[in-house]
């Protein structure tokens, strides 16, 4: 099945989106519950997950010569790209030149747009991850719309991604309806199985059109980092922590083989105690 296949979309009935989103819950129940890591403000959150992601990739590229990363956007991607390039400056410059940097899910604007989560490699480049690591969504610039830039996308993945579609460390903003990625409540494209990213169309969340890591591959990843800061998280952290359920909330199907959630102390106020 290509990555353009929406098995879930608008054209699926009501049925077979019923049994996708519980066959991502099962998988999800099936996974290792997360572990919930809880620091004074955003910064320290996104602290303790970049040291934790440092040592993953530093010991991913002495084991197997390469290391795989996908990074977030939003407002937690800004703070832990940041923390991020502190970590990964310390390290060996060939250790930095064996990590390939990815995105959970990117805007399609052109490229260089301000809308873009791509703009969050900055730093990390400037700390030493060489520029051909970054794979970067084609732009409405440079392919002929979002389902061509989505298939690109997959089959550079397919090409020059993890072994197994398994990354080392995925990272995830919350948003406050408890999406993660572009993976909304209630939109078919969290549904999609069979493929490792999807177009996400009439996105709620402005951009529009988007393109997002599947959870069948966040549930390959070796760790999925869950990084969120704010009072206006703390709902959305309390309906992720609680059964899986990929319609209602997306995020509470957010596990890898080892989930982490780094949260502050006003978005832990919804934590089970
Ligand atoms: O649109 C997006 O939103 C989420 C959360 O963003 P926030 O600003 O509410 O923290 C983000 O994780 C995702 O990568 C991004 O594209």
């Amino acid at each position: 099945m290509s990555s353009t296949e929406v098995p879930a979309g608008p054209a699926a009935h009501g049925g077979q989106r019923d049994a996708q989103a519980e066959l991502i819950a099962a998988a999800a129940a099936g996974l290792p519950a997360p572990r919930i890591v809880v620091a004074p403000g955003l910064e320290d959150a996104s602290r303790r997950a970049a040291q934790e992601t440092a040592g993953i990739l530093e010991r991913a590229v002495a084991h197997r010569g390469v290391a795989h990363l996908a990074l977030t956007g939003g407002s937690a991607g800004v703070t832990l790209a940041d923390m991020l390039a502190k970590q990964l400056g310390a390290l060996p410059a060939p250790v930095l030149g064996s990590i390939h940097l990815w995105f959970g899910d990117e805007r399609f604007v052109p490229r260089g747009d301000e809308q873009r989560n791509d703009l969050l490699a900055a730093p990390l480049v400037r700390a030493g991850i060489p520029e051909s690591a970054v794979h970067r969504l084609a732009g409405p610039e440079q392919v002929a719309g979002l389902e061509e830039a989505t298939a690109v996308f997959a089959r550079e993945l397919a090409e020059h991604g993890p072994q197994d579609g398994s990354f080392d460390v995925i990272h995830l903003g919350l948003g406050p309806d408890a999406h993660v990625c572009s993976l909304f409540p209630a939109h078919p494209a969290a549904l999609c199985t069979g493929a490792m990213a999807v177009a996400v169309d009439h996105s709620p969340k402005p951009p529009p059109q988007r393109c997002s890591l599947t959870f069948e591959v966040i549930h390959r990843a070796g760790a999925v980092m869950v990084v969120a800061g704010g009072a206006g998280k703390a709902q959305a952290v309390s309906a992720s922590l609680g059964a899986p359920d990929a319609v209602a909330a997306p995020a509470s199907c957010a596990r890898g083989q080892a989930t982490t959630w780094y949260l502050d102390t006003a978005a832990a106020a919804g934590a089970p105690s």
